[in-house]
């Protein structure tokens, strides 16, 4: 069931768990052909967490037929200052949960560089990106002057944190820098890397994916009617272009 809020936003509120891994699937699959017909390309940014899980559907007929793969390119919202092989790294959830099952090209797939220190990935990452819109692989906001990636794949924690952007903290305000870095995350691992909320919304589409009861209080703090004074991170989350919501019945239980 779709419950159109604004022109901008959508919320889109499923009964199970599987019915929002579906509807997900067909998003995507639109979108991707959408602007691989457009642009002869595909920027999508994932997150960790539970959002993996609830790509699945994308590897399952039709889409997996269908989705034009060789034109996706692959990055990262956020990621934890650890080795690509450990148990923490969104890119190993990512690689062994999606990326592996599909035909997306190693070349097109912007993993951060797990040699460097949280400052250095940081800087190393907003170079790559930087390099990747000057020669127009990704393309640049006219009205923000950042870069505009076609989706992005938002999970949300139960304290409404989005990226590695978490409520109270100073990077909240970062409005310079295209990927900033944190050492003192109040969830493990302490050391990550985010993309800033300048660079999440000048996308061109957001899905925030929210899954389960445990994050139905912010949820409520979000999209139901009580005003709180201090926003939590993920109703920061305002895109040039359009957000849709994609809550399961239980993620959308106190609404
Ligand atoms: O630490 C992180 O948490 C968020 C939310 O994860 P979830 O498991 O509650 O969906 C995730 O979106 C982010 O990418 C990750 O680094």
């Amino acid at each position: 069931m779709a419950t159109p809020s604004t022109d901008k936003k959508n919320v889109e509120v499923l009964d199970t768990e599987e019915d929002q891994a579906v509807s997900l699937a067909k998003y995507t699959a639109n979108l991707s052909n959408q602007f691989c017909k457009e642009r002869g390309a595909f920027s999508v940014v994932l997150s960790g967490g539970s959002l993996i899980k609830s790509l699945r559907k994308l590897l399952e007929p039709p889409y997996i037929d269908s989705i034009e793969w060789s034109k996706w390119l692959v990055f990262w919202l956020d990621e934890r200052v650890v080795p690509k092989d450990h148990e923490d790294s969104n890119y190993k959830l990512a690689n062994d949960g999606f990326l592996s099952k599909v035909p997306i090209l190693p070349g097109n797939v912007y993993a951060i560089n797990d040699k460097l220190s949280a400052e250095g990935a940081a800087a190393d990452y907003e170079a790559c990106l930087k390099h990747l819109v000057n020669r127009n692989v990704i393309a640049l906001s006219e009205a923000s002057g950042f870069p505009k990636f076609d989706l992005m794949l938002l999970g949300m924690g139960p304290d409404g944190h989005v990226a590695s952007l978490f409520p109270g903290h100073p990077l909240l305000k970062e409005n310079e820098k295209w990927v900033t870095f944190i050492k003192d995350s109040p969830k493990p691992p302490p050391e990550r890397i985010t993309f800033t909320f300048p660079v999440i919304n000048s996308s061109a589409y957001i899905a925030l994916v929210i899954t389960g009861a445990g994050e139905a209080g912010a949820v409520q703090i979000a999209l139901g009617k009580s005003q709180n004074s201090v926003k939590l991170p993920v109703q920061m989350v305002s895109p040039e272009g359009k957000l849709t919501w994609f809550l399961d019945k239980d993620a959308a239980s106190k609404l």
